[in-house]
């Protein structure tokens, strides 16, 4: 059973957070849109997603109502958060000696083994210059720990590989692959290819590695998220809801977002707006996503564990929200149950599964609507990618938005 049904959740039994609300005109769509249901699916309604009555600052904030005696396996609307000093590693169905010892080696790879073992009450050692290996001596997550640091393995197996074009081939006879969830919602399955999938994860850890890469944000409370985080381009302040030049907690600059992963989402907006405009004709201009070029980029790592609380991504300018220019998602490694709607109601929301490729995009009328993550579905990366990449068990998600 997965966590997302498990009873006694805040979901409530069952699966009722997959229906949907036939009711809600914005919602209606579902349908592809090549079956000639756009119009339908576009909305006869303005979205009631008001962009001006929203605190800004309080949706996201940490919750009282979270339970610390729980193994934090609970989802609601504004729990982006987790207990306190919890980490995101998995400790409750690892175990916790597989906890430590997976510290332990991830200790021992960034260079701190030989003075601090988790579990080790010991005090805090500090590092020698001798112990110089060219490697970050901050607090690191790495999100291809076994990577030898001799560069990237870029082989999988011979099987491995030929697994992957088996899929690549099913995937171009295919054909284009795009749904339209509703106005301004666009999904493209399997969009990234193999190889851009593999050279994300690697720039992605390359980057994460370094000054201003992963952590694991919280709340002055103590309150931390169920994931690890790193933000490029502008910084995003959980606490403040703000977009800042430097991270506060560490005075870190965010590195800049590389000009492969731009050209990445203007292309999937335009491919997008040539699919619905083919799809739907002229008629359907007003349909069509705003385009962008991307200034911001949160990327999230989820452990098997990890998971996002539904809200909306409204800390860019007024300008923006009100052009909706839009948030565009790639997902790689482990499928995501992504929920989203047009309040925050949970069981009203609808779900998708986002899988590794897929890159969803929404932005328009739907710019504001409410999404999460309630589960990483584990073990569901394709293995080539992860031996090709040696990308830790998880997913890696990209949100790019223009401020
Ligand atoms: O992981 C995802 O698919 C969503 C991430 C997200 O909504 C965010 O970072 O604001
Ligand atoms: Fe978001």
């Amino acid at each position: 059973m997965s966590r997302y049904n498990r009873p006694g959740n805040r979901y409530g039994a069952g699966n009722s957070v997959s229906k949907v609300d036939d009711t809600r005109s914005v919602w209606k769509p579902k349908a592809k849109i090549n079956d000639g249901s756009l119009d339908s699916a576009s909305g006869k309604s303005d979205s009631k997603i008001k962009h001006t009555d929203v605190d800004r600052r309080t949706d996201w904030k940490p919750k009282a109502e979270i339970d610390e005696s729980s193994d934090s396996a609970s989802f609601s609307q504004n729990d982006r958060s987790t207990v306190p000093g919890e980490s995101s590693f998995d400790d409750s169905a690892f175990g916790v000696e597989t906890f430590k010892q997976t510290l332990n080696e991830l200790n021992e790879y960034n260079g701190f083994k030989k003075v601090k073992q988790y579990g080790d009450k010991s005090p805090e050692p500090t590092l020698n210059a001798s112990d110089d290996d060219q490697r970050p001596k901050h607090h690191v997550f790495d999100i291809c720990p076994k990577k030898s640091s001799s560069g990237f393995k870029l082989k999988p197996s011979l099987l491995a590989m030929n697994r992957e074009k088996r899929n690549q081939i099913k995937q171009s006879t295919k054909g284009q692959n795009i749904e339209i969830l509703g106005p301004g919602i666009v999904l493209l399955k399997g969009y990234i290819s193999f190889d851009d999938q593999i050279s994300i994860v690697k720039t992605c850890r390359d980057l994460g590695i370094g000054v201003g890469g992963f952590y694991q944000p919280g709340y002055n409370s103590g309150t931390k998220l169920h994931l690890q985080m790193m933000c490029l381009g502008k910084n995003w302040d959980p606490d403040t809801h703000t977009y800042t030049e430097l991270r506060s907690s560490d005075n870190s600059k965010p590195p800049g977002i590389p000009e492969k992963f731009s050209d990445m989402v203007k292309k999937a907006i335009h491919d997008s707006n040539e699919f619905i405009r083919g799809n739907s004709g002229s008629l359907n201009e007003g349909k069509v996503v705003p385009s962008m070029s991307p200034d911001i980029c949160i990327v999230n790592f989820y452990t098997k564990t990890g998971r996002l609380g539904l809200h909306q991504d409204k800390d860019e300018s007024e300008k923006s929200l009100k052009k909706g220019l839009p948030v565009v998602s790639f997902s790689i490694g482990d499928s995501a149950e992504f929920l989203y709607g047009e309040t925050r109601a949970i069981d009203e929301a609808d779900k998708v599964t986002l899988e590794s490729g897929d890159v969803l995009i929404f932005g328009g009328k739907s710019r504001l609507i409410y999404h999460g993550v309630s589960s990483i579905i584990p073990d569901t990366a394709p293995t080539s990618l992860m031996e090709a990449s040696d990308m830790r068990p998880g997913r890696l998600n990209l949100t790019f938005r223009m401020y």
